[in-house]
C-alpha cells in the first residue's frame, strides 16, 4: 500500500525546508524541496522581486503532483501551496495518501528569520504578497503547527498532533 506523502506548506521563510528535512530524517523517508522544481523563469521572476501568479505556478504544481505520485514509500515535500486550488492540484490522484502540514507564524517572526537567511533567491520584499495570497488550510485538509518556537519544539508539536490523528 502507498505510504503518506507529507506536503510541508506555508509562506516563504516559514521553515518548510528546515522542518521538512528534519521530519523526513525522523521518518527515514526522502525529502524534496519544491524550490528545486520551479522552472527557471519562475526563479528569475521571484529573484527580480515579482510575485508568481496562478499561471506561473501551474506547471510547477503539476511537477510536484507527479513527484508525489512516484513516492510509493512516502516522502516529505516542501511547497508553499498557498491557495486551496493549488493544494487540489498537488493531491490529484492521491486520495487519502497526502497530508498537508501548515507551518504558521506571524509576519514579524518570519520577516526577522528571512532577514538572517543567506544564499536564497527569494527576496524579503515578496513576503507581503505571500501573506496576501495565502489561503490558510483548516482541518481535516491540513494540520496546523505554530513555528514560533525553536525547531525541536516544532517537531515535538508536529509529532504530537499527528499522533492524535491515529
Ligand atoms: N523554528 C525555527 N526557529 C528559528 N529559526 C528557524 C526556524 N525554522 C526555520 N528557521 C530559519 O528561518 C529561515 C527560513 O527557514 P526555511 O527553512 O528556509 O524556510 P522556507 O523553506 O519555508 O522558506 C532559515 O534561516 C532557517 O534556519
Ligand atoms: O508559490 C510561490 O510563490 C513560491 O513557491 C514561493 O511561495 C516559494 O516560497 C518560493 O519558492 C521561495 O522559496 P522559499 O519558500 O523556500 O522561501
Amino acid at each position: 500500500m502507498r505510504k503518506t506523502v507529507y506536503f510541508i506548506m506555508g509562506v516563504s521563510g516559514t521553515g518548510k525546508t528546515t522542518i521538512g528535512q528534519a521530519w523526513a530524517k525522523i521518518l527515514d523517508i526522502p525529502f524534496y524541496d519544491g524550490d528545486d522544481y520551479h522552472p527557471t523563469t519562475n526563479v528569475e521572476k521571484m529573484t527580480s522581486g515579482k510575485p508568481l501568479n496562478d499561471s506561473d505556478r501551474q506547471e510547477w504544481l503539476l511537477a510536484l503532483n507527479n513527484l508525489a505520485l512516484m513516492q510509493r514509500d512516502g516522502a516529505v515535500i516542501a511547497c508553499s501551496a498557498l491557495k486551496q486550488k493549488y493544494r487540489e492540484t498537488l493531491k490529484m490522484r492521491m486520495e487519502g495518501q497526502v497530508m498537508f502540514i501548515f507551518l504558521q507564524a506571524s509576519f514579524k517572526t518570519i520577516k526577522s528569520r528571512l532577514q538572517h537567511r543567506k544564499g536564497h533567491f527569494m527576496p524579503l520584499s515578496l513576503l507581503e504578497s505571500q501573506f496576501a495570497t495565502l489561503e490558510p488550510p483548516t482541518a481535516p485538509e491540513a494540520i496546523t503547527v505554530s513555528v514560533e518556537d525553536d525547531v525541536e519544539t516544532v517537531l515535538t508539536q508536529l509529532s504530537q498532533q499527528l499522533k492524535t490523528l491515529d
